[in-house]
C-alpha cells in the first residue's frame, strides 16, 4: 500500500473567543489578573483524519469559516493543534500568508535569514540560495532597505522567493496568496507550474471550484470543522455544488 506523504491524525483545534466587551487594554489586564475574562470555546476543527499520497493534488473545499486555512496552517506547522498530530514527509513550501514572519525594522537581506529560519531552512542553505532569492524577488537595491519601507507587493515578492527556493515535496497553496503585480504573478504561476510538472504533492484551498477542478485530482469538503466528503475531485465537487445551491 502507498505510504502517505501527509498524515493528519485525530486533529482538533480549539480557539478561545472572548465573550465579553472589554473597552480598553487597562480593563483587559485588570480582568485578566482578576481572572474575570470569560471565553467561549470554539472548535474550528474536530477530529480531522486525512492521508495524502505522493503526487496527489488535494483541493480543500468548504464555506467561509469551515476550517480550511486552519487545517493548512496546522499541516504547515504554523499552528499547533489542540489535539491530534500531523506528519509530513519531506520539505514543505507553505504559500500561505506570505511574509507573516517578517520583521519590519530589518532589511530585506536580514529578513531572508529570519524568514528562512521561520520556515526551518538551515542557515548554510539560505546562504547558498541567497543570490537566487534576491534575483527572483527582483528587489534590486531595495534588498538593503528596512522592510517597513516596502510596498505590500514587494513584501509578497520576497516572501514568495524565500518560500519557493526549496524544491518542495509538498506545496501548500492558499488562494488568498497575493503576489504582486500582473507581471510578477505570471512568474510565480510559472514557478508553481514547474513544481506541478515535477510531481509535487499539492494541498490547495480555493473558493473557485473551476480552479480546484483544473489543478486537483482529489478533494475534501469541510463543514463546521469536520470532513464530510473525501474522494475524487468530481465526486466531491458534486457534493460541494449541491451544498452551495
Ligand atoms: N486565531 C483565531 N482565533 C479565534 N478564532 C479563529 C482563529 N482563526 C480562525 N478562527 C475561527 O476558526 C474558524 C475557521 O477559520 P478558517 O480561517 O480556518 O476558515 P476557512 O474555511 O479558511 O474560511 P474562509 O473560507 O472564510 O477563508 C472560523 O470560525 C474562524 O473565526
Amino acid at each position: 500500500m502507498e505510504k502517505p506523504v501527509v498524515e493528519v491524525k485525530h486533529v482538533s483545534m480549539r480557539f478561545n473567543l472572548s465573550s465579553q466587551k472589554v473597552d480598553n487594554l487597562k480593563e483587559y489586564f485588570i480582568k485578566l489578573v482578576r481572572k474575570e475574562l470569560k471565553y467561549n470555546e470554539f472548535w474550528a476543527l474536530k477530529n480531522v483524519n486525512l492521508k495524502v499520497n505522493k503526487g496527489d493534488r488535494l483541493g480543500i473545499l468548504g464555506l467561509n469559516g469551515a476550517g480550511k486555512s486552519t487545517l493548512l496552517k496546522i499541516i504547515a506547522g504554523v499552528l499547533k493543534p489542540t489535539e491530534g498530530s500531523v506528519t509530513v514527509k519531506g520539505k514543505i513550501a507553505p504559500l500561505l500568508e506570505l511574509g507573516a514572519g517578517f520583521e519590519p525594522e530589518y532589511t530585506g537581506a536580514e529578513n531572508i535569514y529570519l524568514y528562512g529560519a521561520v520556515l526551518g531552512y538551515p542557515r548554510e542553505f539560505i546562504a547558498e540560495k541567497y543570490n537566487e532569492i534576491i534575483e527572483f524577488s527582483e528587489l534590486g537595491k531595495f534588498i538593503d532597505v528596512p522592510l517597513k519601507n516596502y510596498s505590500s507587493g514587494m513584501k509578497s515578492r520576497l516572501g514568495f522567493a524565500i518560500a519557493t527556493v526549496v524544491e518542495p515535496d509538498v506545496l501548500i497553496l492558499d488562494e488568498v496568496l497575493a503576489v504582486g503585480d500582473a507581471k510578477f504573478k505570471k512568474k510565480c504561476e510559472a514557478k508553481i507550474q514547474s513544481m506541478f510538472d515535477k510531481g509535487v504533492t499539492v494541498l490547495f484551498v480555493s473558493h473557485s471550484l473551476p480552479q480546484v477542478q483544473k489543478i486537483c485530482n482529489k478533494a475534501i469538503l469541510l463543514e463546521h470543522g469536520k470532513i464530510i466528503a473525501n474522494g475524487g475531485i468530481e465526486e466531491v465537487s458534486a457534493i460541494y455544488e449541491e451544498k452551495t445551491k
